[in-house]
């Protein structure tokens, strides 16, 4: 397709998104707007972006697509801002906030007026913020919910997804309080469950400080997205409170009921809790991205000699596979250690495995 691309916040979510547009429609052109001009600089240097906007008016009124990827409360004022240009009068406008109720609610000053908006949320992305991370595969077979207002047509919904086609993503339409409940639920929720566990070790940290070290491995698997944008995570927290405070009451419900389990040693009432925990989980499906972007790890049981890290990365190295994170359990006590490395997508991790098979006799397992 061609035309002119305005994309605002160059960040993660910018900078892929600006990539797939790239990738799919060269003869776009993208221009990029962020009030970070370091993030401006990058974002042109990598070549995501064709040229730095350098008036945020200018650049929305003569667009053809406008990309808000901004922390949610920054879109807000964005579409605020928006809805008082002289927009093209086929401009389309969408957004890649995590919630959508509030967003959609403050862009109805836009399809009041005729303008199209289609909130969206790409549910893919990382604990890492900035262009720096931003990457074309980020998206890849990962849900891309989308809310239209009610009157959208089919052929402008149709045009934003041929926009975001390079993203190999799955669009699905969702409404905006259906998309925060659902969300909430397996985004939002366990962040705040995630910085809480992460308080408490620290808590417990403060009076033995051996427990870091014990943190290691599973708590940081669990804990991981504590790790992301303290700003983004707010907006979205606040945004989407009415659903957080109720879910946290069904929380404190939850824990009440195993408490008393533990309190009253109730074998079969824990046993029981667990295995419906296991039984539910082990059915998710393991090929869909999901809200939480999960990394394929592969498992290998590998000998416990210095180099062995250089020889299995080297074979990955030779095959151009890329790694996104290599670690080694240490919990085993006989002389094999585990290595643990995280691809970004499933196909990754078979040529791994495919390629491993061949040149070591090592025994390898999928999580
Ligand atoms: N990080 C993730 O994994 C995901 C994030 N999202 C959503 O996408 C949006 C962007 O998130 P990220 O790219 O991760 O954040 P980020 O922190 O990597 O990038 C945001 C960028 O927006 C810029 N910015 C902030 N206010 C601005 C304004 N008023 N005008 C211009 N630029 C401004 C910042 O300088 C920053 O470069 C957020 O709304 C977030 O909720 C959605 C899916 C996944
Ligand atoms: O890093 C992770 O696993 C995330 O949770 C990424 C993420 C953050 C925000 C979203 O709205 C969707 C995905």
């Amino acid at each position: 397709m061609k035309g002119k691309v305005f994309i605002v916040g160059l960040g993660l979510i910018g900078g892929s998104l600006g990539l797939c547009i790239k990738d799919k429609h060269p003869e776009a052109t993208i221009i990029g707007y962020d009030l970070n001009v370091n993030e401006q600089r990058l974002a042109q240097t990598r070549g995501i972006i064709d040229e730095i906007s350098d008036s945020f008016q200018l650049d929305a009124e003569s667009a053809d697509l406008i990309i808000l990827s901004t922390p949610v409360f920054q879109t807000e004022i964005l579409v605020k801002q928006l809805s008082s240009f002289q927009l093209k009068r086929n401009v389309i406008i969408t957004d890649t906030g995590s919630t959508k109720e509030q967003i959609m609610k403050t862009a109805s000053i836009l399809n009041n007026k005729g303008i199209s908006f289609i909130g969206g949320h790409p549910m893919a992305g990382s604990h890492k913020s900035g262009v720096s991370a931003a990457k074309k595969i980020l998206f890849e077979n990962a849900f891309y919910l989308l809310t239209p207002f009610e009157g959208t047509t089919k052929e402008v919904k149709e045009e934003l997804c041929e926009w975001l086609q390079g993203t190999s993503a799955k669009f699905v339409v969702v409404n905006p309080r259906e998309h925060d409940e659902l969300t909430g639920v397996v985004s939002h929720f366990p962040h705040v469950i995630a910085a809480s566990l992460v308080h408490q070790a620290k808590f417990s940290n403060e009076k033995n400080p051996v427990l870091s070290r014990l943190a290691a491995g599973g708590f940081r698997d669990i804990t991981r997205i504590a790790s992301s944008n303290p700003v983004m995570w707010k907006d979205i927290t606040l945004h989407n409170r009415e659903v957080l405070l109720h879910l946290m009451e069904q929380w404190n419900e939850e824990m009440n009921l195993i408490q008393q389990m533990i309190y009253t040693g109730n074998e079969e009432a824990i046993q029981q809790y667990f295995q419906e925990a296991k039984s539910f989980r082990d059915e998710l499906p393991a090929k869909d991205k999901g809200a939480i972007p999960s990394f394929y790890d592969l498992y290998i049981d590998v000998p416990d000699y210095p180099g062995v890290i250089s020889e299995v990365t080297g074979y990955l190295a030779e095959e151009r596979i890329s790694l996104t994170n290599i670690r080694i359990l240490e919990t085993r006590e006989d002389i094999y250690g585990v290595m643990v490395l995280s691809f970004q997508t499933d196909g990754d991790r078979e040529r791994a495995r495919t390629c491993l098979n061949h040149k070591t006799g090592y025994e390898m397992f999928l999580a």
